[in-house]
């Protein structure tokens, strides 16, 4: 089978665009057991590095995830291990029979199953429609009670592929989730992705779907050019408030991200300035400045009016801005423009736009994030546990969970800062977002437990050092 590009492995399907995909393929024909054969195959390697020589037990549906089921046992067996299949329900697809045609092992009664080493989920996958009826929920808990390590194939039983929610309550927790021919939504989305363990997926020859969502990467940063200069790198204008140490966790953050030259504009300088960042207290001189070529504005704001007529101000400038925490709840229609923006809410953040912005907010996160995008013409990154970024243009980019944490104060700024950072070097919206949620799970990860909202900040650096050409 051909490896896919690093695009086409990045994008994440949903249920539907999944079939559609796979009925591409059989058009262009491969059977649907040759995909099954695949699919298994590659998952029972990932079975058998877990497993090493030990004992796998393998739970089979009646859809095509439990064909991939027997296709897997299969594989264990030719490869030693010893292996048992457990049926939960008959075959009720052809592939499927066919797969378990093939099988030359086991196959036991649940009731017989005693502790071995690796149980394998395969009693539903992307078809699951419904909450699983007590005698498979039992079943699968019971077995996956019984063993060592838990393996899920392509979506953990119980849960609904498309939004990431637990159709059953108290669901087993999985050692390794093996995605099959694409990342779903639920890889990504809470509550599932954190039951799922460690994530991987198999190429199944899946090709391009357009209008997929796709999972955040790795960025690719340029070293500043040769002859670059500090406004040419990218100069940041700061709009501090009321409170402007906010400020200043995002100014720590957003010197280490990039931008060559930093300026904030506060009323009073606040205790603790860097060095590095000029303050000035004429924030219209700063917003005229024809070479700051982004401006933050939000962390520490206030509420108030005189707030609120400051972040009018700002955004009149027309300048490309990322719009983060009291912004976010002053901010209304008529104040933007159509410069690129940027806008970082949080969930109660979210609510206050949605209401501003005349939205329902009704539907999954991605969907809310998608429809405040179209609505503000900004990119939106939706923060969380399971962040989500949304553009104007329908684009929709996934983040693999990060850190837990990032549940401390301060790292919101952080954020903003690090994303500014990215929009004043290199202007593009999207592109900034993209770069600067990056950067601030890696510097979460580079930071280990129980860090600051400072501490975060500085780690941006070596974040940004993993990303350089
Ligand atoms: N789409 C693809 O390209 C490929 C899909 N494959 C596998 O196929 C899976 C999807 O197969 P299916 O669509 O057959 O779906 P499932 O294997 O998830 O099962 C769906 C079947 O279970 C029934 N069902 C759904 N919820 C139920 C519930 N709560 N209680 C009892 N019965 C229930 C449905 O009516 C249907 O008959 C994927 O997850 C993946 O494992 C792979 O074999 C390879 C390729
Ligand atoms: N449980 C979690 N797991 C991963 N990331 C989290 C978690 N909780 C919060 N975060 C991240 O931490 C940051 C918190 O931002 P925010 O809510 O604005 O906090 P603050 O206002 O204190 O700065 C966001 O980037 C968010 O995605
Ligand atoms: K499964």
């Amino acid at each position: 089978m051909p490896r896919s590009s690093d695009a086409v492995l990045s994008q994440v399907l949903t249920v539907a665009q999944m079939r559609a995909a796979e009925e591409d393929l059989i058009a262009a024909g491969t059977s649907v057991d040759a995909l099954m054969q695949a699919a298994g195959r590659g998952a029972g390697e990932w079975v058998r590095r877990i497993a090493g020589g030990g004992s796998v037990t393998v739970l089979c549906g009646p859809g095509n995830n439990g064909g991939d089921g027997w296709v897997i046992a299969e594989y264990l067996r030719e490869h030693g291990n010893s292996v048992q299949v457990v049926q939960a329900r008959e075959p009720a697809t052809e592939a499927a029979r066919n797969a378990k045609a093939l099988y030359g092992g086991a196959v036991v009664s649940a009731d017989s199953v005693t502790t071995r080493d690796v149980f394998v989920d395969c009693l539903f996958g992307s078809g699951l429609t419904r909450a699983l009826p007590d005698d498979l929920y039992d079943m699968l808990c019971g077995l996956a009670g019984r063993h060592r390590h838990r393996i899920a194939i392509d979506v953990p039983s119980g849960i609904d592929s498309d939004s990431g929610v637990a159709l059953n309550a108290d669901l087993p927790h999985w050692t390794l989730t093996v995605a099959l021919g694409a990342w779903k939504h639920a890889h990504f989305a809470m509550p599932a992705c954190a039951a799922m363990g460690a994530t991987r997926l198999v190429d199944i020859g899946v090709t391009a779907v357009p209008g997929a969502a796709r999972v955040l990467h790795r960025p690719r940063i340029p070293a500043p050019a040769a002859d670059a200069h500090k406004y040419r790198r990218g100069m940041l204008g700061l709009v501090a408030g009321e409170m402007p140490g906010a400020g200043l966790l995002s100014a720590t953050a957003a010197l280490r991200a990039g931008a060559g030259y930093l300026k904030m504009a506060a009323k009073l300088a606040p205790a603790g300035v860097p060095p590095e960042l000029v303050v000035t207290t004429d924030v219209d001189a700063m917003l005229a400045d024809a070479r700051v070529s982004a401006l933050l504005v939000g962390p520490g704001l206030g509420r108030s009016d005189e707030a609120a007529r400051l972040l009018a101000r700002t955004l009149h400038a027309g300048r490309p801005t990322v719009i983060d925490a009291d912004a976010l709840v002053l901010l209304r229609p008529a104040m933007l423009t159509g410069a690129p923006c940027v806008l970082t809410p949080h969930e109660g953040e979210t609510a206050a736009l949605e209401r501003a912005f005349g939205l329902s907010g009704q539907g999954l996160r991605r969907e809310r994030a998608g429809a405040l995008a179209e609505a503000t013409r900004a990119v939106v990154v939706l923060k969380g546990p399971d962040t989500v970024i949304a553009g104007p243009g329908g684009e929709m980019v996934v983040s693999p969970r990060a850190s837990s944490w990032l549940s401390v104060a301060g790292t919101g700024d952080v954020l903003a800062g690090t994303i500014a950072s990215r929009l004043a070097t290199n202007g593009q919206a999207l592109r900034a977002a993209e770069e600067g949620l990056w950067l601030h799970g890696e510097a979460a990860r580079l930071c280990g437990p129980a860090f600051t909202a400072g501490e975060l900040a500085h780690a941006v650096q070596a974040a940004l050092k993993e990303c350089l050409e």
